[in-house]
């Protein structure tokens, strides 16, 4: 018998996974997939589901880009760029929220709501459509869908698509620029960011002159922390956080600083799960100056420069997605800066994606890291780094920091590395 062929292959994979998806949801009587306005933003699933979800997503992904053939599969994914434009407008002039959940709107309304034209209303409106943000169920009647109801309602979501918009997605067309002027940079003033910006300052530093960002940019960092696959649960269950800690008999608590915490979120769910540590949370003046300084007694809030010698003795260093940020130069500038503070059997907890190796993961999956890896390349000419990179950059940072752990936690995109301090 002909084996079977991968298209075939494929929409068995799509039949199987999709039977177990509608079997579990009907048993639990959960909605089914739906672009309706009553649909919820986020559908969490048990472990064995969210595999069966992923396989179906990879499975189909592969179907459509085999049956659309090379060309037109290439020029499809350029065209799902403007996605952005039209989502980008609908976020700046806020249309999403221009109308109530379960009633409709015409492009007039919109218009006047916006103080646009209605052509120009009409012409996003219509596109957006195309990504299912919004529908139109009668010609020039404006309806919600689930997608757009998520971009008006979910937490922060908003905040983080402006945020692309504006700040992080013009550099992505400047990366082939900033690679052909500077090749091999390490420089964070040498970026795709810095062309698209017209701007000699870093990331950074452009960011403390432009304070009005400030707020939308935490409450970015606070939807990606809450976002499927990032919460920061993830973090707190599977670190041992407790062992290291030198006991309150020696030392009155055991102390755990943040380093480049910002408004302390971490360590104040970590506070309440260990109840006589003390945290010191770690950042610019700009974030400091805006911290909930008085949430906790134990959650101290400090004005410090990373990248300048540490003074606070502490048994865990806990650095959150901030070395992804910085050049292996930098990241080793970084590291060692703690070392004055140092005390023997100390632990530096790095929490950060692990890129995966080849084929771990399916290339939907993988393409979410690597997006986050070129993300970071064009703001910062920093990078994701895999189990091998982490390796070497820390301990070559110094041969008395020993790498003790390198995983994973099932379930999330970001990685836990557990380093201690062997001085
Ligand atoms: C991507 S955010 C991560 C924040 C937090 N750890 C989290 O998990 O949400 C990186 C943080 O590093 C801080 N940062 C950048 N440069 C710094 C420096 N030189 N010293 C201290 N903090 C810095 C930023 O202000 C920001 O709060």
């Amino acid at each position: 018998m002909a084996s079977k062929t991968r298209i075939a292959e494929l929409a068995s994979i799509i039949q199987e996974k999709t039977t177990i998806l509608d079997e579990y949801l009907a048993a639990q009587g959960l909605p089914s997939p739906s672009f309706d306005e009553s649909y919820p933003a986020i559908v969490q699933l048990p472990d064995g589901l969210m595999a069966a979800r992923d396989a179906l997503t990879e499975a189909s992904d592969e179907l459509r880009s085999l049956v659309m053939g090379p060309v037109s599969s290439i020029y499809y994914e350029i065209t799902k760029s403007s996605f952005f434009t039209s989502l980008g407008v609908i976020v700046k002039f806020n249309l999403a929220n221009s109308f109530p959940a379960n009633t409709t709107t015409t492009f007039a309304q919109m218009a006047a709501f916006s103080n646009l034209p209605e052509s120009t209303i009409q012409r996003i409106v219509r596109h957006a459509i195309t990504n299912r943000v919004f529908a139109e169920p009668t010609k020039g009647t404006i309806a919600h869908t689930s997608m757009s109801r998520a971009v008006a309602s979910f937490p922060h979501f908003a905040d983080t698509i402006d945020l692309f918009r504006d700040t992080l997605w013009p550099s992505a067309p400047r990366l082939a620029d900033a690679i052909e002027r500077w090749p091999g940079s390490e420089e964070p003033t040498e970026t795709a960011f810095n062309l698209a910006a017209n701007t000699d300052l870093s990331f950074w530093e452009y960011k403390a002159k432009h304070p009005e960002q400030a707020n939308r940019f935490a409450g970015a960092m606070s939807f990606l922390s809450n976002k499927p696959g990032r919460e920061k649960e993830y973090l707190l269950d599977n670190v041992d956080w407790a062992a290291g800690l030198t006991p309150p008999e020696i030392t009155g608590s055991g102390t755990i600083v943040d380093v480049g915490g910002s408004h302390g979120f971490i360590s104040l769910a970590l506070a309440e799960r260990l109840p006589s540590a003390k945290f010191v949370v770690q950042d610019l003046p700009r974030v400091i100056s805006r911290a909930p300084k008085d949430a906790n007694p134990r959650v101290e809030f400090q004005v410090h420069d990373f990248l300048t010698d540490q003074h606070v003795v502490a048994d865990v260093y806990l650095f959150r997605q901030v070395l992804h940020d910085w050049t292996d130069k930098n990241c080793r500038k970084i590291l060692s800066a703690l070392i004055p503070a140092l005390k023997p059997g100390a632990r530096i907890i790095i929490n950060d994606s692990i890129l995966p190796g080849v084929g771990v993961v399916g290339p939907v999956k993988e393409a979410i890291l690597r997006h986050s890896d070129l993300t970071m390349w064009r703001c910062f000419n920093a990078k994701e780094r895999d189990e091998d990179d982490w390796r070497a950059v820390v301990e070559g940072t110094d041969r008395r920091f020993e790498v003790i752990r390198v995983f994973t936690p099932p379930g999330t995109y970001i990685g836990i590395i557990e380093v201690v301090w062997r001085g």
